[in-house]
């Protein structure tokens, strides 16, 4: 594989609704989508996670950009690639920039698979036809998401995720549980908590949640440790793992019990992949996690999910979820509470070209 153009598209697309969450509420959706061709004219299509400003990550879309145009794209059209799995040492070079690595090594995934004439799952280890579907519900007033998991329940999703904070934390989950006693419910603080909160955080297990997301810092798996302890229900741990040598680090103190791996956040699929065998041999389950991707990060999220430890339903949702039209063909649909998982080659959906121009910004050709 030898790459001969990389065309990056910043594209924005609004949300049906706000997302709110601890620390921000994101009104559009801007991305970067990559599109890579190679000498032979095979094109494989990846998408850039970060946001517009650092909250979630220290990425940005601009910072990703930079990354892509300056440094990663003119490293990896300088060589021939033997296998995708090759991109991440190739790239080993740059320090982190998690988001933008796996931006243009998802891409790269995507035409390999498509040169093989395979899909992406399949390229990746994957086996299962179809993935169960989960949604994240935002935070908002109480009343207002108790009808929103009500309507998600009727669309299928078995498993329903609530964005909480310390002044709207017990008396939520108590209110979905009166409405909802057996639904797989968790909870995604954002580091919204400190260990000062511990007594309140133990409340939290009377409501048999599946899992409590990142309630600490992002960068402190010590105290993540000191929680789990003192916790019955299972911690899981997002922003804090960054990379396979956070994953394996968090393992190794006991950090938590289960992990959210978004390729974005750690560097891409092969990582990801990484990930999820270390924590299967740990019998550490793992889910896919969720950035509000258009249908193309989508494509990637199901592909990687039909990996056999992603035993937990992701936020891994529709299309129609987040998006009046999406930028693929056809768009992910949920049908039973899970998603089918393409057999067609790479990620198995078509890009939507007029979509695609209706929603982007600004376009570069390296
Ligand atoms: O439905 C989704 O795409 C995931 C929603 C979500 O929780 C989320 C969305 C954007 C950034 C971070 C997170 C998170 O998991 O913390
Ligand atoms: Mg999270």
């Amino acid at each position: 594989m030898k790459l001969h153009s990389v065309t990056l598209h910043h594209i924005k697309m609004t949300l049906k609704t706000p997302f709110v969450n601890s620390l921000e509420t994101v009104n559009d959706r801007e991305l970067i989508i990559v599109e890579a061709i190679d000498t032979d004219g095979y094109v494989g299509f990846g998408e850039g996670v970060a946001f517009t400003s650092p909250w979630y990550t220290e990425e940005t879309l601009e910072t990703s950009w930079h990354m892509l145009k300056d440094f990663m794209i003119p490293t990896l059209k300088a060589q021939v690639l033997p296998h995708p799995s090759d991109v991440e040492h190739l790239l080993k070079g740059i320090r982190r920039n998690p988001m933008a690595k796996y931006a243009i090594e998802g891409a790269i995934w995507d035409l390999y698979a498509k040169r093989e004439g395979i899909s992406l799952a399949e390229a990746l280890g994957g086996t299962a036809k179809r993935i169960k579907a989960g949604v994240a519900v935002g935070a908002s007033e109480p009343e207002v998401m108790l009808n929103e998991i009500s309507k998600r329940i009727e669309e299928g999703y078995e498993r329903i995720k609530v964005k909480i904070k310390p002044s709207q934390d017990l008396s939520l989950i108590r209110a979905i549980r009166k409405s909802h006693p057996s639904i797989d419910l968790m909870a995604d603080a954002n580091s919204a908590y400190t260990l000062n909160d511990i007594e309140r955080l133990k409340e939290l297990d009377q409501y048999g949640l599946l899992m409590i997301e990142q309630p600490l810092a992002a960068d402190d798996i010590v105290d993540h440790a000191l929680l789990q302890k003192e916790l019955e229900t299972p911690v899981c741990l997002d922003e804090s793992i960054a990379s396979y040598d956070d994953a394996r680090r968090a393992l190794s103190l006991s950090s938590c019990r289960i992990i959210n791996i978004k390729p974005g956040r750690v560097g891409g699929l092969s990582v990801s992949k990484k990930i999820h065998d270390l924590c299967a041999s740990q019998n550490i389950p793992v889910w896919c996690g969720g950035m509000l991707e258009s249908g193309i990060g989508r494509a990637h999220n199901i592909a990687l999910s039909s990996l056999p430890n992603f035993t937990i339903p992701g936020d891994v949702s529709a299309s129609s979820r987040y998006w009046e039209r999406d930028i693929i063909l056809p768009e992910v649909i949920v049908e039973n509470g899970s998603i089918a998982v393409p057999d067609g080659s790479g990620i198995g959906f078509e890009l939507n070209r007029k979509e695609l121009e209706r929603v982007t910004l600004a376009k570069e050709i390296r």
